[in-house]
């Protein structure tokens, strides 16, 4: 059984149908990516997972039904989102973005035990603990974000273009962290529009083009398929 099953979902903003009846797996310690151009669904795919959107069909996670349950019962349930663009608390410390991500752990020990955790692997966030948020880097802001999301010890971390806006060599350091939770156990979904760099770290793939599925495989077959090449890693 995989951790996470889409059968068949399909997602409605008000009447419009933005996905179009998907079908995905992600086994227990896969990096699994969507690629896929601008509008093509992938955001939406991770939002139906969280239940943010209306969505039909089954989305299973660990053997529980939990299509349009509410966000907040899903990350309680150890499914962790980053959505795209950071949404950190500007105007908070990075320790207090980080306790508010801890804020459904009861135990302040615990919640300094995940800190010194998440520093492990962003070291920089730990030099600027008493920093606003705000004024990090757009390369800090996004790891902060990735840590205040692993803050609630999740089983299942959904990513969503953790690269974009980045200078590459931002990108390289996101990318290589993101391997690095996946070598430690973590399983992750990760949606991006980076396929190239996406399709090296992660172990399949598929490939979203308005609102369906066109395309599945492991990275490799991926990386080396002509068309892919050409449309999606010029
Ligand atoms: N809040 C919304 N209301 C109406 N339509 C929406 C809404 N959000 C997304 N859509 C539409 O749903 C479709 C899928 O959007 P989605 O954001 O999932 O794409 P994406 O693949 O993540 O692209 P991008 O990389 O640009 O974010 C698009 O046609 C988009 O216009």
């Amino acid at each position: 059984m995989s951790l996470l099953e889409l059968r068949n979902v399909q997602a409605y903003y008000g009447t419009i149908l933005a996905l179009k009846g998907i079908t995905l797996d992600v086994d227990q310690g896969e990096i699994v990516t969507l690629i896929g151009s601008n509008g093509a669904g992938k955001s939406t795919t991770l939002k139906s997972i969280c239940g943010q959107v209306k969505t039909m069909g089954e989305i299973q996670y660990s053997g529980k039904e939990i299509a349009m349950q509410s966000p907040h019962l899903t990350a309680l349930d150890g499914i962790a989102h980053v959505p795209e663009g950071r949404r950190i608390f500007p105007r908070l410390t990075v320790k207090e973005n980080l306790e508010m991500g801890g804020f459904s752990v009861k135990s302040k020990k615990m919640v300094k035990e995940r800190m010194e955790e998440a520093f492990t692997y962003f070291p920089r966030l730990k030099e600027r603990v008493n920093q606003a948020g705000g004024t990090m880097s757009g390369g800090e802001q996004q790891m902060l974000a990735i840590a205040r999301a692993l803050m609630m010890k999740p089983r299942l971390l959904l990513l969503d273009e953790p690269s974009m806006g980045l200078a590459p060599v931002i990108v390289t350091q996101i990318f290589d962290i993101i391997q690095e939770l996946n070598n430690r156990g973590m399983t992750i979904l990760l949606v991006e529009q980076n396929a190239y760099q996406a399709l090296h770290i992660a172990h399949r793939g598929y490939v979203l083009q308005t609102g369906e599925i066109v395309r599945e495989g492991s990275a490799t077959e991926l990386l080396a398929d002509a068309q892919i090449k050409e449309a999606y890693l010029a």
